[in-house]
């Protein structure tokens, strides 16, 4: 199909290209980075003399860049270069990775998939996978959980973990809510304050996401939800839905539709803030 024979070595987004065409030899070296997050991928290289050159280098590079992200680059993408042709810094439209959604718990799931329909700018898969439960602050928490994810995934990874706080007992449960629920189900949970006149408590969901990289910074993407333990009330389909009433509301999370309850939940408000950061930096190259 083309003359144009290169070597392309991916690594967490760098690469290095070398072609071994006869016609363009040694001149054709470049390198450049492509971000797991951003759409675009940048090649710094030399000029390239003659259209015909071009198209041919791009079509060795095009298929090298195949093979590496699988059949990630769009058809358009020869147009795009050829446009660029006589600029040292090259940019193309490629999409990006996947990001991952890891965890073991189908609620969170379906609630990611109601929240964000089709307005998330990135493709998002979920994996269902148990990742331990970490001890200590909540950032701390998902920092640990985000990076475990990541090195099983190989690749950009989302990870999630709410928490339950009561403030008459100081914030806990808080990340450890999960064994206190399962341990003493909705109705301990309110047992639990009995004695105590606060009732108040707050919900927080906090996403973190990684390129994927063992070294990629994490982002802490978070919502918080205030509300009241109350004895419980409504449908027993996930977890500690039924004991806790938003405030303002009259109606637990369990009694609410969900369509309500996902406009204004701690996962919701969480979700909001992530999808705000990736619209923003949508299509910024980074290195
Ligand atoms: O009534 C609820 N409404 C919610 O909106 C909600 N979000 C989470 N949870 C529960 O709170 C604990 C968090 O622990 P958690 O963050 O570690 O989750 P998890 O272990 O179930 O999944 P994951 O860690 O694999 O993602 C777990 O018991 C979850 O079932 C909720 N319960
Ligand atoms: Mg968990």
């Amino acid at each position: 199909m083309c003359d144009v024979v290169g070597v392309a070595r991916w690594e967490r987004g760098v690469y290095n290209y070398t072609s071994d065409s006869p016609k363009y030899g040694s001149k054709n070296k470049s390198e450049g980075c492509y971000s797991s997050n951003s759409s675009y991928l940048c090649l710094r290289g030399p000029r390239f003399k003659c259209w015909q050159g071009l198209t041919q280098v791009f079509c060795g590079f095009t298929q090298l860049l195949q093979a590496s992200l699988g059949q990630c680059l769009p058809s358009n993408c020869f147009a795009v270069h050829h446009l660029l042709y006589d600029s040292t810094l090259y940019s193309y439209p490629v999409m990006a990775r996947p990001i991952v959604f890891v965890t073991s718990n189908i609620k969170k799931t379906e609630e990611f998939v109601a929240i964000m329909g089709k307005s998330f700018p990135h493709k998002v898969e979920s994996r269902k996978i148990n990742i331990p439960e970490y001890q200590g602050e909540i950032d701390e928490i998902c920092a640990k959980k985000c990076k475990e994810a990541a090195r099983i995934v190989k690749g950009p990874v989302l990870v999630e973990d709410t928490c339950l706080c009561f403030n008459a007992l100081g914030g806990l449960p808080g990340p450890y809510i999960k064994w206190f629920l399962e341990k003493l189900g909705p109705e301990g949970l309110y047992q639990m304050l009995t004695g105590w006149e606060d009732k108040s408590a707050y919900a927080i969901c906090t996403f973190a996401y990684s390129p994927g990289g063992e070294n990629d910074e994490v982002l802490f993407f978070r919502g918080k939800t205030e509300g009241h333990i109350v004895s419980p009330r409504g449908t027993r389909e996930f977890g500690w839905d039924p004991c806790f009433q938003p405030l303002g509301y009259d109606k637990t999370y369990a009694e609410l539709p969900k369509e309500e309850k996902n406009k204004i939940s701690h996962r919701s408000l969480a979700l909001l803030q992530l999808k705000k950061h990736f619209l923003t930096n949508e299509g910024k190259l980074s290195s």
